[in-house]
């Protein structure tokens, strides 16, 4: 078994959606980013490369590349998860935070969780999302941008029948 951390921030933009979980959370204001800046799935995507110790999305999906001007961090998070596999591993679970001043996030945390196990091809019980405000403290109580954090377990897929 192997354990994972990804920790992300991006910061708000005007004319941009605001992409949290795979999913269009309405509000006035975007997220700046070479992807569709989504910080919970970036952050996840940077858990499980950690977990097999394969670095970081920017070293597979770097910002220089025009390939990923404007991407669907879904699709960076499958291609993450079809490595995850590749290397022999299944995914045990992922929890997460979102660290957002505003929006109010609570209403959307079922359907992410829901985008992000479809993504993963894992079970919703296998996925958890939280959200927090920072009490109106530090960048993200300032409403400059948002924050995420995830980590996860892996197992080595031959060892599932053990447990
Ligand atoms: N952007 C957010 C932040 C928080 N929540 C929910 O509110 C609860 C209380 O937040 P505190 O920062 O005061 O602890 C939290 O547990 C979340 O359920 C939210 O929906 N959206
Ligand atoms: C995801 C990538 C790739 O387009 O771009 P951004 O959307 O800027 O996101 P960041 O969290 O800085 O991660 C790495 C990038 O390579």
């Amino acid at each position: 078994m192997r354990i994972g951390h990804g920790f992300d921030v991006h910061q708000f933009t005007e004319g941009r959606d605001l992409m949290i979980g795979g999913i269009r959370v309405p509000y006035e204001l975007g997220l700046a980013g070479h992807s569709d800046a989504d910080v919970l799935l970036h952050a996840i995507s940077d858990a499980l490369l950690g977990s097999i110790a394969e670095g970081d999305i920017g070293k597979h999906f770097p910002d220089t590349d025009e390939e990923y001007k404007d991407a669907d961090s879904k699709v960076l998070l499958k291609e993450v998860a079809a490595l995850v596999r590749a290397k022999g591993y299944e995914i045990s679970n992922v929890d997460s935070v979102v660290i957002a001043q505003k929006p109010k996030l609570a209403h959307y945390i079922p359907e992410m969780c829901r985008v992000i196990a479809n993504v993963l091809d894992i079970d919703v019980g296998q996925v958890n999302v939280k959200a927090t405000t920072t009490e109106k403290l530090g960048f993200t109580g300032r409403g400059e941008g948002i924050a995420s954090e995830a980590i996860c377990l892996v197992e080595k897929a031959d060892n599932k029948s053990l447990l």
